[in-house]
């Protein structure tokens, strides 16, 4: 495909997400649609669905209109590049720029200025964030790069870097986590790769990984990972800790890959029957649903979807969580709730309320991870039952 046809692709595309499609069935459709398009070409498009979604706001503003093609002029106004030689008419490109389409839009400075946040919800990320309000949202715009965890049951970072490389994947450690490897070129090709195959590493954020090396529970401890979901945090930690993990998901078809998951990190995870009951847990870990919005570099079209209702329901099922593993955790015990969000209501305020009404907890260790000291943001708070240490 030509640089103006894979344009041309993108515009479809989001006008079907604008129009309220969410963007991976969007992208499918339109891959399954369009045999000609190579893996390249699909990567391509994809590429510009998701950067036109991130900077959604400020590319309309610049490209005069909130629709596929102004987001595209946008996005090649923001670039600098020639819009005349992509919106050219010719082959599949997209049709030649119109006088009102030339006329419209806002100079650069000021586009680049919005916060490419809904409008709703700027007032509250600017509660939770404080002066760093803006400069978080605009690092919400840039693409999120590759994390991986090596487990030191099957490779040390050096093993793990050198196959790598042999694997045609460059990595570099995190200066303060040597077990976090950044993927710094290769990322397409990690998952058919002999280390990752073999256990040697795991795709996993930063930031998710600096929240679970604050945990430390010790050898032998009973850990119960409430929202295991793929299991990432319990693999996490058998990592580098032998444990005795129970994994329970509401939904259990979530768990589905996580034995063959544990099995290549060669370690074992029991899945939870029905429901979890009695007090016997030594650490439990709430990874609860959020509204993501620290992930939004990754799921761009998640941050336009969320409503202030949505937000609402996932705040009350967070501390209706909170509530459950209160009950499960042992005399003494801890609970590490955590988000993959930057908003006060699902991080701060939600333990602050938890505190408030089960004075048997105190609250250790909070902290917030967001792309300027991490990756991507995330919340974790460690709550420990007065009975004891754990
Ligand atoms: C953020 S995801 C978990 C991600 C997972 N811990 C990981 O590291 O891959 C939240 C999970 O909570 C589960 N969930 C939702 N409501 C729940 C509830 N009331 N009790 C337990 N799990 C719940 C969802 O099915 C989802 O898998």
């Amino acid at each position: 495909m030509t640089p103006g046809a894979r344009v041309a692709a993108a515009i479809q595309i989001l006008d079907r997400i604008l129009a309220g499609q969410q963007a991976e069935p969007a992208l499918i459709a339109w891959a399954r649609a369009s045999r000609f398009a190579g893996s390249g070409d699909r990567a391509a498009v994809r590429d510009l669905v998701f950067q036109a979604l991130r900077r959604r706001d400020s590319l309309a503003a610049l490209g005069g209109a909130l629709s596929g093609r102004g987001l595209m002029l946008g996005m090649l106004r923001a670039e600098g590049a020639d819009s005349d030689a992509i919106f050219s008419g010719t082959g599949h490109a997209p049709p030649p720029l119109t006088e009102a389409e030339r006329t419209a839009g806002a100079p650069i400075a000021q586009a680049e200025a919005l916060p490419d946040l809904p409008d709703w919800l700027w007032p509250l990320w600017q509660a939770s964030l404080g002066a760093r309000a803006l400069s978080l949202a605009h690092a919400m715009r840039d693409r999120a790069p590759l994390w991986l965890r090596v487990n030191p049951r099957r490779a040390t970072p050096a093993q793990a870097i050198a196959a790598l490389t042999d694997a045609g994947i460059d990595a570099i450690p995190d200066p303060h986590l040597p077990t976090a490897l950044r993927v710094t070129s290769g990322e397409r090709r990690v998952h058919g790769a002999a280390p990752y195959r073999a256990g040697w590493v795991e795709m996993q954020d930063l930031s998710p990984q600096i929240a679970c090396s604050l945990l430390a529970p010790r050898p032998g401890q009973q850990v119960l990972d409430y929202c295991a979901g793929g299991g990432g945090k319990s693999l996490a930690l058998l990592a580098v800790t032998d444990l005795s993990v129970t994994a329970h998901d509401a939904a259990p078809a979530r768990m589905s890959d996580l034995p063959e998951r544990a099995a290549r990190a060669g370690v074992s995870v029991t899945l939870s029957p029905p429901a979890p009951s009695g007090q016997n847990y030594d650490l439990i870990i709430a990874d609860v649903p959020c509204s993501g919005s620290g992930t939004w570099r990754r799921k761009p079209d998640a941050k336009w979807r969320l409503t202030p209702e949505r937000l609402a329901e996932l705040c009350a099922l967070q501390a209706e969580i909170l509530d459950d593993c209160a009950d499960l955790v042992r005399p003494g015990g801890r609970i590490a709730y955590m988000t993959c969000s930057l908003l006060d209501a699902e991080n701060g305020d939600q333990i602050d309320r938890f505190v408030a009404r089960n004075q048997r907890f105190t609250e250790p260790e909070r902290r917030l991870l967001t792309p300027e000291d991490a990756s991507d943001g995330f919340f974790v708070s460690i709550l420990t039952h007065s009975a004891g240490a754990a």
